[in-house]
């Protein structure tokens, strides 16, 4: 076969004609490329080939009917393509006149998953322009789905899998991802997928899904991001009988087998990018996810988004909340119901912020917030039997069952679900809610919609229209007594992808908990008095590029403050550098 060089952007081939195109989220498409958010030159496309067949097979660089004449000529394309000349606009309009018409969520998914995997410019085009329709299709609830049917809906590999069989060649493995200049790296080992429980190697669903969300909401350019899913195995019995189960076939490894994998993993992740990349914990079961955060958070850049990230994204909602409610963080009495990851990660960094804000001490604070879980209200009698990272919420009262008698004795003014158990949210634990609380704050945060403590409808109905509620997965508005009531969105993924991109930008070499009140912060002062005005505790999704660039920059100027960020000098503008860094997916055009 004859070879022809094709080079792309630094070959001096690619032309950025798009310098003033606008796309959506709210961010100016500044430099037409995500070039600040480089820390080396980006690769081009430099491929051997007779023809521009390849050309058309690559995601990256494939504008499918974009081609126009002239690249059609320069790089064989031609009678490769039907006549007809697509702008990006219009094949956008296709593509989502398509996706409307398939009844199916899951259909949707597959079908923007083939898009991502056909021409990624126009994937992530459609994303940051469509990203309310599109963000419950890619992210919860259907993600939720797409891991449980992964083996039955698998087409190509996305990602990165490692396995115990690669024990002691993860090195080697990490050397085949095609990319070498990675930034952010989403992991999971599978083992608590949404609150859906452990679906094994299928959970590989989840960092790709997350991973996209960093590209679209938070302008991290896909070539830097490395969705990996670790397979240990899986204990769940129905997977492990299903002949289209696509991981390995033994139950999970635990223990020093666990524990050595995990850490050749994260050595060998920094010896291979560096110590900048940033490494996210996803849907780790938190007899594990606790313990690597611990382990990891001295000596690598790791977040861990469901202890972390949604503890920023909720203490955001509840400060914002106040206006509606009134009073300072200070003045609440907060309930959970489930005390594992999220509940506890809500909680600390709750009663963090009120200490900061008030001078109180830690183990003064926490004694506003009390968690239920499998076994009741955690008070000090059962502290003896508790894991280590309820210790600290066993207060003293005396021994409660049921939720509904904790909402009864406690009387909180403020009610979140984080036990991954749908529907424990009863009318009797609503209307008790709204019985002492003029307008009581019900977040329902379990993923995804079957795992939702209450829907949005419950919620107004059981309370007569005056609770404010949000919830991990999104709900459509509700009409109750005539008035239509908003439900907001209570989901991490407003915080990650700015709060990533905050470290990348700022070359931060670790995470501090000031850096999740900053984002947090960010996030809060976002929210309109439009907004405010429907009930709502967080900005509508729709600028969600803008909101990403302004919790960045709260996170690098943390970062700076702290002493721990490395790209110096620190640039005087961050929301506007922020902005600068962000990937937008116009296409480039081909000399
Ligand atoms: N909206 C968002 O952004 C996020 C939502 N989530 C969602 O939150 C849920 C929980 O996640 P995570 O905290 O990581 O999970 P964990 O497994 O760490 O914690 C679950 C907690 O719920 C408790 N629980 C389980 N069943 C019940 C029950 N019937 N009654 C009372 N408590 C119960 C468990 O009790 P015990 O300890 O006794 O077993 C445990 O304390 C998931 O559905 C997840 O999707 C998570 C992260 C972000
Ligand atoms: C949103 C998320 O991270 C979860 O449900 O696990
Ligand atoms: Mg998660």
């Amino acid at each position: 076969m004859e070879s022809t060089l094709i080079k792309g952007m630094n070959g001096g081939s690619v032309v950025d004609d798009d310098k003033a195109g606008v796309i959506g989220g709210g961010v100016e498409d500044v430099y037409g490329e995500d070039r600040a958010s480089h820390d080396q030159a980006i690769t081009p496309w430099t491929l051997s080939l007779a023809s521009g067949y390849t050309l058309l097979r690559d995601p990256r660089y494939n504008k499918g009917l974009a081609f126009t004449e002239k690249e059609r000529d320069a790089h064989y394309l031609t009678g490769l393509l039907p006549p007809a000349l697509f702008s990006q606009d219009l094949q956008e309009k296709r593509l989502m006149k398509i996706l409307r018409e398939y009844q199916v969520p899951l259909q949707r998914y597959m079908a923007l998953m083939d898009l991502q995997e056909r021409n990624e410019k126009l994937f992530y085009k459609l994303l940051i322009d469509n990203v309310e329709e599109l963000l419950p299709v890619v992210y919860t609830p259907t993600v939720g789905e797409a891991c449980q049917k992964y083996g039955s809906i698998f087409r190509r590999p996305q990602g990165l899998f490692i396995s115990l069989k690669e024990k002691g060649k993860i090195l080697e493995v990490l050397k085949n991802w095609p990319e070498k200049s990675i930034q952010v790296i989403v992991v999971t080992d599978g083992e608590r997928i949404l609150g859906l429980g452990d679906l094994g190697c299928q959970g590989m669903g989840i960092p790709v899904g997350k991973l996209s969300l960093y590209t679209a909401l938070g302008g991290v350019r896909p070539s830097a991001c490395l969705p990996i899913t670790i397979d240990v195995g899986t204990n769940n019995k129905k997977l492990l009988e299903d002949d289209f189960y696509i991981g390995l076939r033994q139950n999970r490894a635990t223990g020093e087998e666990y524990a050595e994998l995990l850490e050749e993993f994260m050595s060998a992740v920094k010896q291979n990018y560096g110590e900048k990349v940033l490494i996210q914990f996803e849907d780790f079961a938190n007899h594990n996810a606790f313990e690597l955060l611990a382990r990891y958070r001295t000596t690598h850049l790791v977040f861990n988004d469901d202890i972390q990230g949604t503890a920023s994204v909720v203490l955001a909602g509840l400060v914002a909340a106040l206006k509606l409610v009134g009073g300072t963080l200070a003045d609440h009495t907060f309930l959970f119901l489930g005390a594992g990851e999220a509940g506890t990660g809500i909680a600390e960094l709750i009663a963090l912020e009120i200490s900061k804000k008030t001078n109180a001490p830690l183990e003064e604070t926490r004694k506003k917030i009390w968690l239920v879980d499998s076994k009741g209200l955690i008070v000090s009698s059962r502290k003896e039997s508790l894991q280590h990272f309820k210790k600290p919420w066993a207060h003293e009262h005396e021994p409660v069952k049921e939720l509904l008698g904790a909402v009864k004795a406690i009387k909180p003014t403020v009610l979140i679900g984080t036990s991954g158990v749908g529907k424990t949210f009863t009318k009797e634990v609503v209307e008790a809610m709204a019985s002492f609380n003029e307008k009581p704050l019900i977040l329902a945060l379990s993923n995804p919609t079957s795992q939702s403590e209450c829907t949005a409808e419950e919620a107004y109905t059981w309370s007569e229209g005056r609770a404010i509620f949000a919830s991990g997965s999104p709900f459509d508005p509700v009409e109750f007594n005539g008035k239509v009531f908003v439900p907001g969105q209570a989901n991490n993924a407003y915080i990650f992808p700015g709060f990533g991109l905050g470290l990348i930008m700022s070359g931060t070499i670790r995470v501090h908990d000031d850096m999740l009140l900053a984002a947090s912060e960010a996030l809060a002062a976002q929210v309109t008095e439009e907004n405010y005005a429907k009930g709502l505790i967080y900005p509508p999704f729709t600028n969600i590029r803008k909101i990403s660039a302004h919790i960045a920059a709260n996170v690098a100027a943390k970062a700076y403050e702290l002493g721990l960020a490395s790209h110096l000098p620190r640039p005087k503008d961050l929301v506007k550098y922020a902005e600068s860094c962000m990937y937008t997916p116009l296409y480039n055009s081909y000399r």
